[in-house]
């Protein structure tokens, strides 16, 4: 039997404001290589098959070019424009993804995601329909109220990471509603039309590089390989 398509959407569409760095986070390098190649790398590690959509800012179209070029890199993969929110983006990219078969949307920013978790999610999403990688938190968790705040149960929560695979049927629909401040990621989407999530565990390894610290993790996680 012909194995279902395997689709990821990798965005890498923002600008990094957090990271307060001139060049976009995704390009920044870790080992001698931006971040963006060595997510694209993960992905292709698990399945050379997998049609990659990278969503990257319109205007950094040809800096990633050269960046390819000037680094000999040639796994292939689409490039889209993004948009001016990652829900815009993710929808840019899923309009790249014709036909059936299962999308992850995975973070260009989050370069150490082990192939088992990928290929853990994509396994879920093809019995489910659905698949986020999620961790427990490790420290404490505090609501705030009205009056200041109070201690929650951490074993209530888990901290949601990426990739998130679906149903192409499943997000196209989901993408197709009005963005909503509360979509802060794929599974917002998908879980506001109805649909149940399944949650897959994922690993303390798969840190999203937002702010500088995360760069010295990085460079570590990288060393180790
Ligand atoms: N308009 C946007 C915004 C975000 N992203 C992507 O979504 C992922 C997670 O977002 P985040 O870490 O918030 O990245 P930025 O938006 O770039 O960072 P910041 O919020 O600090 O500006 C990143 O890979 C980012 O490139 C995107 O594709 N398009
Ligand atoms: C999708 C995500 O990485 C899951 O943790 C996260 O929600 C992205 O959030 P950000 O506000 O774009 O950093």
């Amino acid at each position: 039997m012909a194995k279902t398509p395997e689709y990821a959407i990798i965005v890498a569409g923002g600008s990094g404001s957090r990271m307060q760095h001139e060049l976009p986070k995704q390009f920044m390098e870790v080992a001698g290589k931006p971040i963006l190649m060595h997510t694209i790398e993960r992905f292709h590690k698990y399945n050379p098959a997998v049609r990659m959509v990278v969503v990257l800012p319109q205007e950094q179209l040809n800096t990633w070019r050269s960046l390819c070029q000037k680094h000999g890199f040639r796994l292939f993969h689409m490039t889209v424009p993004g948009g001016a929110t990652r829900f815009g983006s993710v929808r840019n990219g899923l309009d790249a993804v014709m036909g059936d078969g299962l999308v992850a949307v995975h973070d260009g920013v989050r370069p150490f995601v082990a192939v088992e978790t990928i290929q853990a999610a994509y396994e879920a999403a093809a019995t489910y329909g659905s698949a986020v990688v999620a961790v427990s938190p490790k420290d404490s968790i505090r609501e705030l109220t009205a009056e200041g705040s109070r201690a929650v149960p951490r074993a209530k929560y888990k901290l949601v990471q990426t990739p998130q695979v679906f149903q192409a049927s499943i997000l196209r629909k989901a993408y197709e509603q009005p963005e909503q401040e509360y979509f802060t990621d794929d599974a917002s989407v998908v879980e506001s039309i109805g649909e149940s999530i399944t949650l897959v565990e994922g690993s303390y390894r798969n840190i999203k590089i937002t702010t500088p610290e995360d760069l010295l993790l990085a460079e570590a996680f990288a060393r180790e390989g």
